[in-house]
């Protein structure tokens, strides 16, 4: 079973995922971006500025091809559960953002498009939610796409994919202290892996 946590930067996703290994220990625990070299080349233009928002979209997404061959497949083809620190929904709504002021027109569907032949969707998808003023306080508006201002396209993004899959999400409450948004992450795990 493949399990994502997506959400805004600083709702808590990195901190819940860390949680998990202890509730999990044969879990496979991965993210996006990956430490690969296309990873690498992510991060780089994460922090560039100027950075095209097309070459940038196909830079994550060449690196999501990569972690798809390399660790998502293999672990679920051996029976084990795949919890991954962002993963497609990512790639949604951020470059569904900051493709807006671009000549692609409907980018959130033109992106989930480039994704339809190769994916391989998430069984279900714990969405952390929260306000875009708290997310970007939280992540220290280190980079480009930790601004308030851009989080709340990013979020009104998410909700449409919410929106649009509501059985495949279980959205968390994420503006309450670690330790409730932890149960709540926690609990959600243990109904889907009932199931
Ligand atoms: N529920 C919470 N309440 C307040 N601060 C939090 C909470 N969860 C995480 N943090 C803090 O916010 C920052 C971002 O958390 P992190 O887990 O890295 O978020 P993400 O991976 O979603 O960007 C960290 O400094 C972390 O300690
Ligand atoms: C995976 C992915 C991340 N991103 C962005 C979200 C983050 O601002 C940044 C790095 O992701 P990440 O390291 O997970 O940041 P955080 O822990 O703060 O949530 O890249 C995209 O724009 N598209 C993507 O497909």
């Amino acid at each position: 079973m493949l399990i994502t946590l997506e959400g805004l930067d600083g709702s808590g996703k990195t901190t819940a995922w860390e949680a998990l290994h202890d509730v999990y220990p044969g879990a496979t625990f991965t993210h996006e971006p990956t430490d690969s070299w296309y990873g690498r080349a992510v991060r780089r233009s994460e922090g560039e500025e100027a950075a095209d928002p097309l070459a940038e979209l196909f830079l994550f997404t060449a690196d999501h091809a990569d972690h798809l061959s390399r660790v998502v497949r293999p672990a679920l083809a051996e029976g084990n559960l795949v919890v991954s620190d962002r993963y497609t929904d990512s790639r949604y709504a951020y470059q569904g953002a900051s493709l807006a002021d671009t000549s692609v027109e409907r980018p959130l569907e033109y992106v989930r498009g480039i994704h339809q032949a190769f994916t391989r969707e998430p069984d279900a998808t714990i969405y952390f939610d929260l306000d875009p003023e708290t997310a970007a306080a939280r992540a220290g508006a280190t980079n480009k796409f930790e601004r308030a201002e851009f989080l709340a396209e990013v979020r009104a993004n998410y909700e449409r994919l919410v929106d649009a899959e509501p059985g495949r999400f279980v959205r968390v409450d994420a503006s309450r202290s670690p330790e409730q948004v932890l149960d709540s992450v926690e609990d959600a795990f243990a109904h889907l892996l009932a199931d």
